[in-house]
C-alpha cells in the first residue's frame, strides 16, 4: 500500500504503510554441500551465544582449531546424502519456503497481510526480510520461529537476532513474537494423524514409537530452559491422543553435540538398546521439527535405522514430520491467526 499523504511536502517520495508482516523462520541451512558453504553455515551457527554457552576463550581454540576444520567435511557429506536435487536445497529450505507460499494463499482473506520466511543462520537472513517486509509498508509484523516447544538455542536467538536488526532501524516496524505451541490441540491432533497416516501404509505394527526430539545440554535444562517439559507435554498429550499405553511410546533426545550430559534419553541408544533386547518393529517420529532435515532424514531415517537393522531390529518406519501437509499448515494458520488479533 503506498499512500502519499496529503502532510507531506510535495516532493517527499511516498510513504507505505499500513500492512502487516508474517515472517516465518526456521533454523538454516548452507547454501550448498561443499567445504566453503558448510564451513559459513557451520561457522555462524556454532558462534552464536544462544547455541553455545561456553566461554569465547574456552570454545572458540576448539571450534576455530578442531570443529571447524573437521566437521564441514563430514556433515556436508550427510547433507549430500538428503540435498533436494530438484531445487539444490536443503529439504528444510524447500519446505519453509512452500510453507510461506502456502500461508500467503490461506490469508487470501486478509489482503493487508503480506507473508515471507527467513533463516536463523544463512540465507534469507533474518534482517534482509524484515527489512523487505519493511518496503511492502508493513509497519507492524509478526515473528513466527518455527518451533513447537521453546528452547533459547532456537527461539530466543531468533528473536535476539530480529531485535539486533531493529538496533539499526530510525524508523522500527512493531515486532510482535510468537510463542511456543507445545499443547495446542491442533498440533497434538496433526501429530496423531501423521502417526495413523504413516503406519497405516505399512503391513506390520510397531511394538514401541519413539517420539524423538532435538536435545539440548542438560545444563541449558537445569538453568530454566522450559524445552525438556514441554517436549515431556508434547508427547503426553500425543501419546494420549494415539490411545497407547506407557509401555508402546517414549520421548527421547536425539543430535547430541560435544562432551557435555545432553537431555536423556538419548535416541540412538535406545533405538539401539530396544533391538539388542529383542524388539522388532519400532517407528520414530520428530514433533520438534516442522520440516524433515538432516536430523530427521539422515540421523533418523537413515542412521537410526541402520543401527536398529545391526542390532537385530527388522522393521523400522520413520514417520514424516508436518512440513507442508494440510494438516501441518493448518498448525501453523491457527498459531498465526491467533497472533494477527488485534492487528488485522
Ligand atoms: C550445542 C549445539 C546445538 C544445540 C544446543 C542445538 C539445539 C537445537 N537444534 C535444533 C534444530 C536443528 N538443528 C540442526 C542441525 C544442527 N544442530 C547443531 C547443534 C546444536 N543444536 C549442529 C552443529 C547442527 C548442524 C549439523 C551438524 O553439524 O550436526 C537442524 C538441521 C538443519 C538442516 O539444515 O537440516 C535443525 C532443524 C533444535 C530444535 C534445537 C533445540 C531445541
Ligand atoms: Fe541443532
Ligand atoms: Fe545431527
Amino acid at each position: 500500500m503506498t499512500i502519499a499523504t496529503s502532510y507531506l511536502p510535495a516532493e517527499h517520495p511516498p510513504v507505505k504503510f499500513g500492512r502487516v508482516g508474517v515472517l516465518l523462520v526456521n533454523l538454516g541451512t548452507p547454501d550448498g554441500t561443499d567445504y566453503t558453504s558448510m564451513r559459513r553455515y557451520l561457522r555462524e551457527f556454532l558462534t552464536d551465544k544462544r547455541v553455545i554457552e561456553w566461554s569465547p576463550w574456552k570454545w572458540y581454540p576448539i571450534l576455530f582449531g578442531i570443529v571447524l576444520n573437521t566437521r564441514p567435511q563430514k556433515v556436508g557429506k550427510a547433507y549430500e546424502t538428503i540435498w533436494n536435487k530438484d531445487n539444490n536445497e536443503s529439504y528444510l529450505r524447500t519446505y519453509t519456503r512452500n510453507q510461506s507460499d502456502l500461508m500467503a494463499a490461506r490469508l487470501k482473506d486478509l489482503p493487508n497481510v503480506k507473508v515471507d520466511w527467513a533463516m536463523r543462520y544463512g540465507t534469507p537472513s533474518i534482517g534482509s526480510r524484515i527489512d523487505a517486509l519493511k518496503d511492502e509498508g508493513c509497519d507492524r509484523i509478526v515473528l513466527f520461529p518455527l518451533y513447537p516447544q521453546y528452547a533459547a538455542a532456537t527461539t530466543a536467538t531468533v528473536n535476539d537476532k530480529a531485535f539486533q536488526h531493529l538496533l539499526k532501524m530510525r524508523w522500527q516496524p512493531a515486532l510482535r513474537t510468537v510463542p511456543d505451541y507445545h499443547d495446542d490441540e491442533t498440533y497434538i491432533e496433526a501429530l496423531a494423524s501423521s502417526v495413523t497416516k504413516r503406519l497405516g501404509t505399512l503391513d506390520w505394527e510397531p511394538e514401541m514409537i519413539l517420539a524423538s526430539f532435538h536435545g539440548i545440554p542438560l545444563s541449558y535444562s537445569e538453568q530454566g530452559d522450559p524445552y525438556y517439559f514441554q517436549c515431556q507435554k508434547t508427547g503426553h498429550l500425543l501419546r494420549k491422543k494415539l490411545g497407547l499405553s506407557e509401555e508402546k511410546f517414549m520421548v527421547t533426545f536425539q543430535s547430541r553435540f560435544g562432551p557435555e550430559e545432553w537431555l536423556q534419553p538419548y535416541t540412538d541408544k535406545t533405538v539401539e538398546k530396544l533391538a539388542q533386547d529383542g524388539v522388532k518393529r519400532i517407528a520414530v517420529l520428530n514433533p520438534g521439527f516442522v520440516s524433515d532435515c538432516l536430523e530427521t532424514l539422515e540421523e533418523i531415517a537413515e542412521q537410526a535405522a541402520h543401527s536398529f537393522h545391526a542390532n537385530g531390529g527388522e522393521k523400522f518406519a520413520h514417520i514424516p514430520c508436518l512440513n507442508d501437509s494440510d494438516d501441518g499448515m493448518r498448525v501453523l494458520e491457527k498459531v498465526v491467526r491467533r497472533e494477527l488479533l488485534g492487528w488485522v
